[in-house]
């Protein structure tokens, strides 16, 4: 029997897709060890395989078939549009893709000025403002710590993930437009859906028990 294998986000929704795994019965005591440095776990008996990948790189992971089985937040896979199947949402790690900035950007977005859009997401900020608003803009992609773009004169407004609205807060920002709700996805590669039906079948009811478990 081969090994399926799963690609797991590290970082902030590393912990959260474990204790999912574990509600699941798909446990790997090993990848508790938050010390390790060791990128690939396996349990023999399961015959199951799992790694933690940077967020970005898991639906590339899982479109060429290099895991089966991914966890990975759905601005990622908005982003990275890659072929797989997005097959459940785990109600882990939820927020929203939102325009934020300060309130006086509010006017020049309504009225559809030329206004600078800074963000982490590309991708989604042009899907939104090109596609769904009919609204030109230019897009100015950053690494992190987006809010600042705003406050320097970088940008009008920012495309950014606002969970509690702290960062926001304390930055003199506002929510400005609600892009879409975002949370933890379970992605298949789509050859494996069909060779490994029955277990990958298996995995998504332990998955379905596990979020059924948190509520
Ligand atoms: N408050 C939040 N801020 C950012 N991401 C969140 C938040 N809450 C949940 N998430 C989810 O966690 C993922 C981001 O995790 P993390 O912050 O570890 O990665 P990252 O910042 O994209 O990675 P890197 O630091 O390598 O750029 C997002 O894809 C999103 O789905
Ligand atoms: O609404 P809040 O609860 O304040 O959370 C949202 C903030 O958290 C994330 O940043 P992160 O900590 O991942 O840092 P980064 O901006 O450098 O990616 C996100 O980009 C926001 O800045």
């Amino acid at each position: 029997m081969r090994y399926i294998t799963f690609a797991l986000a590290k970082g902030r929704l590393a912990k959260k897709a474990m204790e999912m795994l574990e509600l699941a019965g798909i446990t790997c005591e090993e990848m508790k060890d938050e010390t390790s440095r060791k990128l690939i776990f396996v349990n023999e008996e399961l015959k199951l395989k799992f790694f933690l990948a940077k967020a970005s790189d898991v639906p590339t992971y899982v479109e060429y078939g290099a895991a089966d089985i991914g966890v990975v937040g759905k601005d990622t896979i908005l982003e990275e549009g890659r072929n797989l199947y997005e097959v459940m949402d785990l109600g882990i790690g939820k927020c929203r893709m939102c325009v934020a900035g300060p309130a006086s950007a509010r006017e020049r977005l309504k009225h559809h000025e030329l206004i600078r859009v800074a963000s982490k997401y590309p991708v989604i900020a042009k899907d939104y403002f090109y596609n769904k608003k009919h609204q030109t803009v230019e897009i100015i992609k950053l690494n992190g710590s987006v809010e600042l773009a705003p406050i320097v004169g970088l940008s009008e407004v920012i495309v950014d993930i606002v969970e509690t609205g702290t960062t926001l807060k304390e930055n003199g920002l506002e929510v400005l437009e609600e892009i879409c709700p975002l949370s933890a996805r379970v992605v298949v590669n789509q050859v494996s859906m069909k060779m490994e039906n029955e277990r990958i079948n298996k995995i998504l009811a332990g998955f379905k028990t596990a979020v059924e478990k948190r509520k």
